[in-house]
């Protein structure tokens, strides 16, 4: 397994070992031990699996709010998305930064996501699936969106025309949303 930093502290790049022999391939997609040999020691409850049928379909920006933040391990097992996590840390050193990653079916890579991130994708391919797991069970009391677009974090999507739920066509800009998440205090 191999795990690398990204420009954002604590959002890691994951890539498990992959066994490929003449009748496929193997890999452990989640070991415990070996994450927290990285230093990764969250103990996950949950596992989200989501399928979008049409390239350029965008589900994000969301997150939890405390205290139900949940901390995510993303990736894709079918088709490719562009994966973005977005530091929405008040007093973080790279508040409103963020990191996008293609996770894709063939590169088999993870998005390790801390508390206290937004997070979004887009599918760059017809019929793309995540399958996540995540530290803190759904709330939708404390569920949260923000604008994909705001102009503010100026995320470059790759793609121009996106399709959106009605929430996220609804989803305020971050300094009108109500996240709670101050740097060093999750
Ligand atoms: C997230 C979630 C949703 N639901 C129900 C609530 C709705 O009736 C339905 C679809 O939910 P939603 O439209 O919020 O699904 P996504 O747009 O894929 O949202 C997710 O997308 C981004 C990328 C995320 O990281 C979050 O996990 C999550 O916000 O599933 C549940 O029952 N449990 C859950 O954990």
């Amino acid at each position: 397994m191999k795990v690398t930093k990204t420009d954002i502290e604590d959002v890691l790049l994951i890539e498990p070992d992959c066994y490929g022999d003449h009748r496929g391939w193997f890999m452990e997609t989640y070991n415990a031990d070996k994450l927290n040999a990285h230093g990764i020691n969250t103990v996950f409850i949950q596992d989200n699996h989501s399928m979008s049928a049409v390239k350029g379909t965008l589900r994000g920006l969301h997150f939890q709010n405390n205290p139900m933040a949940q901390t995510k391990l993303v990736r894709c097992t079918k088709g490719a998305v562009l994966d973005v996590a977005v530091d929405i840390r008040k007093g973080s050193p790279t508040y409103k930064k963020w990191v996008a990653v293609e996770l894709t079916e063939e590169n088999k890579h993870q998005l390790f996501i801390p508390k206290g991130f937004a997070h979004g994708f887009v599918t760059l391919t017809d019929h793309a699936e995540i399958q996540y797991k995540v530290d803190q069970f759904y709330s939708k009391e404390h569920d949260r969106s923000i604008r994909f677009d705001d102009e503010s974090l100026s995320i470059d999507w790759l793609t121009e025309e996106v399709i959106l739920s009605e929430k996220d066509q609804k989803s305020p800009l971050l300094i009108d949303s109500d996240a709670n998440f101050i740097y060093g205090e999750i």
